[in-house]
């Protein structure tokens, strides 16, 4: 029986926004109540918050989300595009299995020389392969791994986003996870009065991995805005 006022049909059938607005309050009761943040991640992120590029640093969530990702996953294979100081290589690093072993590029040794320093207090180094490279390159001599890394992370320089998905996908196993930090881009990929070339190329990604019938996606808005890809088998 239906009820006995039911509201009007909408004219569309757009989705209703449901999303909860996150203000400051609201995020220090978030953090209040889901985030479990190990001591050697917060030291980290107090070292990096003396550098005036801390702001890349991934957030402590998205860190913890990522961290569980792994576990429920537990991939042997790891790859991270872009380490900085290591937030997101460490929250790796410490959730892999104990017969994992991760690949992560970063063009800049003075991050990796912290990044390794974190990596080597948790006892997980002699797993974590780096370089100190270009990703493009790397990415492209990986290519003999083809289809056999489990769980990638993409988190570096806008300009290659696109070239980055591409490879990284061929690099994934199938029904292997990839994550793409920032594709909400602080909120400008959707107000078209922003037209620089890194807020153009994250809108295209977004445009790409949706019209991607490889993959299933979800675009998560923790953070920056981040993807999640599941390679289709
Ligand atoms: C947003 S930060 C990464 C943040 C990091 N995932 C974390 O958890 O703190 C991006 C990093 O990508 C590096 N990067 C930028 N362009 C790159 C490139 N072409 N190849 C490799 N690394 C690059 C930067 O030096 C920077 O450290």
């Amino acid at each position: 029986m239906l009820p006995n006022f039911p509201k009007p049909l909408p004219d569309h059938d757009n989705p209703t926004n449901r999303t909860v607005k996150v203000d400051d309050r609201l995020y220090q009761y978030l953090i209040d109540v889901s985030v479990r943040e190990h001591d050697i991640l917060r030291a980290l992120r107090r070292e990096t918050a003396q550098y005036h590029m801390a702001r890349m640093q991934l957030a402590p969530e998205v860190g913890q989300l990522l961290s569980l990702l792994v576990k429920l996953q537990a991939p042997q294979k790891l790859l991270e595009i872009g380490v900085f100081t290591g937030y997101s290589t460490l929250s790796l690093a410490m959730a892999m299995p104990e017969s994992a072993t991760l690949v992560a590029i970063e063009k800049k040794q003075m991050w990796l020389d912290i990044a390794s320093r974190y990596l080597d207090e948790a006892g997980v180094l002699d797993r974590v392969t780096t370089y100190c490279d270009k990703a493009l390159p790397v990415l492209e001599s990986l290519l003999d791994e083809a289809g056999t890394f489990d769980f990638i992370f993409i988190d570096a320089d806008k300009k290659n986003l696109l070239a980055y998905y591409q490879l990284a996908k061929q690099l994934l196993r199938p029904g292997g996870c990839l994550l793409v930090d920032n594709t909400l881009w602080w909120g400008n990929v959707a107000d078209e009065a922003f037209d620089d070339k890194d807020t153009c190329v994250v809108r295209e990604l977004n445009k790409t991995i949706h019209q991607d019938m490889d993959v299933e996606l979800s675009l998560i808005p923790i953070g920056d805005g981040l993807t999640l890809v599941r390679k289709n088998l």
